[in-house]
């Protein structure tokens, strides 16, 4: 009886409170978001989810995961890589391993030929290019040496693009191989570009015509796409697509935030633009088997307006009656069908960072510091990978 006054009292109280609305169902704290879902973005996902047990979520803008080195099935039902070739390279055992978890391996050796004089010749320069272009017979290490020692030209400082190359080889092949593809990719000449540009082609007096020397050279199987998905498929993280985290990050709620984007456009560029150089992709799908004798040909003129075109199946080693290449328009421009060029992105990210490391500690100091760590992240993955373009 006593309860039931109570009860009737509770309910006549509760009908005299003003209604309020309910509140709605707080966001939930992740452990981390991670913007970005390229190789840098998945790597530290899977790494805080599978290995620190965190809850992750990862945002990409883009309508797919794996960033640049994204892949797909066009419509001839050939691999293609959307963003330009990626072939994969590493010295590091414990990166190859690392990734072996989520993909087996097709070994492949990349080879380079450019177009100079109406010759296809080896790019890097080899004995072999020296030979086709002089009409030479140098059989040894020690003459092509010699032979390039005859026509470089020495430089006081080796400073720029342009004195690295032309310090090792002479000006005559400088301007046949470097000066007018780096004027093209970078908008500016060698001269005004930093040395470690040009210096990561070398030259060879053997016959080695690999682009690449890394112990370990391979593809993934099923494709870079297939791999990112199985890296990122854990109970832990949750993937969102098509969501661009400036958008949504006033939502969010997060412990630690990861983010691989663009460092200007983080701070809404309130510290200026950063001089972006981008790619154009131009797809073409060709009634042919194979289309080039190599994966890629480079054409160093200034007057080709694309700097090279690959040839997806050489890559891939998918057996097809048709064939897929991309042609590269380097572009001063960002459009979705683009590929930023990183390095100089990630070198000015970095000198941000050192000039911010020097500054007392301040509430967005973190902020910073997870921003430039994993901004440089991305440049050590894509330096292993390929070196950003
Ligand atoms: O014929 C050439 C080639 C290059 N340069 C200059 O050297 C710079 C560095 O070249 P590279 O490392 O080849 O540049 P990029 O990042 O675009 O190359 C990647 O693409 C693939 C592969 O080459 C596909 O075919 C590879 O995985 C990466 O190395 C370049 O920017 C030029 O300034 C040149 O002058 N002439």
């Amino acid at each position: 009886m006593r309860s039931l006054i109570a009860d009737a009292a509770r309910e006549k109280l509760d009908a005299a409170r003003p209604r309020l609305p309910r509140p709605r169902a707080a966001s939930p704290r992740w452990d981390a978001v991670v913007v970005g879902a390229g190789f840098a973005g998945a790597v530290m996902a899977e790494r805080m989810a599978a290995d620190g047990g965190k809850r992750v979520l990862v945002l990409d803008r883009r309508p797919h995961v794996a960033g640049n080195a994204h892949d797909r099935t066009d419509a001839a039902g050939i691999l293609v890589h959307d963003y330009g070739p990626h072939i994969f390279h590493t010295n590091s055992e414990d990166v190859f391993a690392y990734l072996s978890r989520f993909t087996d391996w097709r070994p492949y050796e990349h080879r380079v030929l450019a177009e100079v004089k109406g010759k296809l010749v080896p790019m890097p320069i080899n004995r072999t290019t020296l030979n086709l272009l002089y009409g030479l017979d140098l059989t040894t290490d020690e003459e092509a040496a010699a032979f390039l020692a005859s026509r470089a030209e020495p430089v006081a400082r080796v400073e720029t693009s342009e004195d690295v190359v032309v310090s090792a080889i002479g000006r005559e092949l400088y301007e046949l191989f470097f000066r007018g593809y780096t004027r093209k990719q970078w908008g500016l000449d060698p001269s005004e570009l930093d040395r470690s540009v040009t210096a990561r082609v070398p030259t060879r007096t053997s016959v080695d015509d690999r682009y690449f020397t890394d112990t370990f050279q391979a593809m993934p199987a099923e494709g870079y796409t297939r791999m990112f998905e199985r890296m990122l498929d854990h109970p832990n993280i949750e993937v969102r697509t098509g969501v661009d985290f400036k958008e949504v990050q006033h939502s969010l709620q997060w412990d630690h935030l990861v983010y691989t984007g663009p460092i200007d456009e983080y701070f809404g560029h309130r510290y200026g633009k950063l001089p972006y150089r981008s790619l154009v992709f131009r797809h073409e799908t060709l009634d042919q088997e194979q289309a080039l004798p190599t994966g890629t040909v480079n054409h160093p003129d200034e007057a080709t307006p694309f700097t090279r075109v690959s040839e997806f199946k050489h890559l891939t080693g998918q057996v097809h009656p048709r064939t897929s290449v991309v042609y590269e328009h380097p572009s001063p421009r960002a459009t979705p069908t683009i590929r930023s060029l990183g390095r100089k992105t990630a070198r000015c990210s970095i000198a941000i960072w050192r000039w911010r490391q020097r500054r007392p500690t301040s509430a967005s100091s973190d902020g910073w510091r997870a921003i430039a760590t994993t901004t440089w992240i991305r440049w050590s993955v894509r330096h292993s990978r390929h070196g950003g373009g």
